[in-house]
């Protein structure tokens, strides 16, 4: 898939994994709409990406993916400024475990609510134009990450509605690849200051530390490198990728 003239659209652009996968995509020839609650961030960002890429090449919404409101008018401003929407990355995501029920709103519900008002615009069986949507889980998405139990549900979660939307979506001809990354750990913002984001498991951040030290950590733009293969390689569709400081691999999962 060629990206230029595409137009993305990236939740959680504003720092981290989010703002290395816009680059990604900009690099690559997309338009790209970034979607953040941190103005502040996305603003400084995006001084220097309209110097880099020309003003036309982005636009940034202030929009927080709990809010169904917000998502919708995004996508609708995008569809008026661009002419659609052909890739969509649900990447917006915390780690709190105190704060449970606003991590599964954003990490799960979030991902959710983004691809549904999204497809309303893509989905080829309703007049859209088809395209890909790849999701940011986690390596807690496959496998137990002890000391976060709700961060592990949202990303096992987000892994299980990806693969079974990419099923519904070839049944029904929507024309919308989906595919989900698990990347271990990232440096940026959310690693920050574990033991306060643990809540009543702060005791066991020992085991994330241990963990870090074991598997080495990745920078954002490592992940964003793979964000950019299931954007491109149209046969990936259902595909769930594994990203971890020594390399990455597709998951195979048992056949039911
Ligand atoms: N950093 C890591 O070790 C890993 C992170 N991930 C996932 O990658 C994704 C991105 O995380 P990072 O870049 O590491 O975090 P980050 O904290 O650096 O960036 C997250 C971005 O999402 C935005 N955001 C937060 N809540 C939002 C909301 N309600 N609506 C819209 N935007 C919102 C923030 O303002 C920020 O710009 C998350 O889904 C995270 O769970 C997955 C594996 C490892
Ligand atoms: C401070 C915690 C930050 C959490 C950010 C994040 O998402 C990092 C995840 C890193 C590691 C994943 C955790 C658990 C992995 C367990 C098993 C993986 C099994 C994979 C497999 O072979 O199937």
């Amino acid at each position: 898939m060629d990206l230029s003239g595409k137009i993305a659209v990236v939740t959680g652009a504003a720092m981290g994994i989010g703002k290395a996968i816009t680059e990604k995509l900009l690099q690559n020839g997309a338009t790209v709409v970034l979607l953040d609650v941190n103005e502040t961030a996305a603003k400084t960002l995006m001084e220097d990406l309209s110097k880099q890429y020309g003003q036309d090449r982005t636009l940034f919404l202030s929009c927080n993916v709990e809010s169904e409101e917000q998502i919708k008018a995004a996508f609708q401003k995008t569809v008026e400024t661009f002419g659609g929407i052909n890739i969509l990355c649900n990447n917006a995501g915390i780690l709190n475990e105190s704060d449970w029920e606003k991590t599964v709103s954003i990490n799960l519900l979030g991902v959710i609510r983004g691809t549904y008002l999204a497809l309303k615009h893509m989905n080829k069986t309703s007049g859209g134009r088809g395209g890909v949507i790849v999701n940011t889980a986690s390596m807690a998405g496959l496998g137990p990450l002890i000391s976060c139990p709700v961060y592990t549900a949202t990303k096992h979660g987000v892994v299980g509605f990806t693969r079974a939307m990419s099923g519904a979506s070839t049944a029904l001809g929507y024309g919308v690849r989906f595919n989900v990354i698990c990347p271990g750990f990232v440096q940026t913002e959310l690693l920050s200051d574990p033991n306060s984001k643990m809540g009543q498991f702060s005791h066991l951040v020992d085991v994330i530390e241990q963990m870090m030290i074991k598997d080495g950590t990745l920078n954002a733009t490592e992940v964003a490198d793979s964000v950019l293969e299931m954007v491109t390689d149209e046969t990936k569709n259902g595909a769930a990728l594994m990203i971890f400081s020594k390399g990455k691999q597709y998951i195979t999962f048992p056949s039911m």
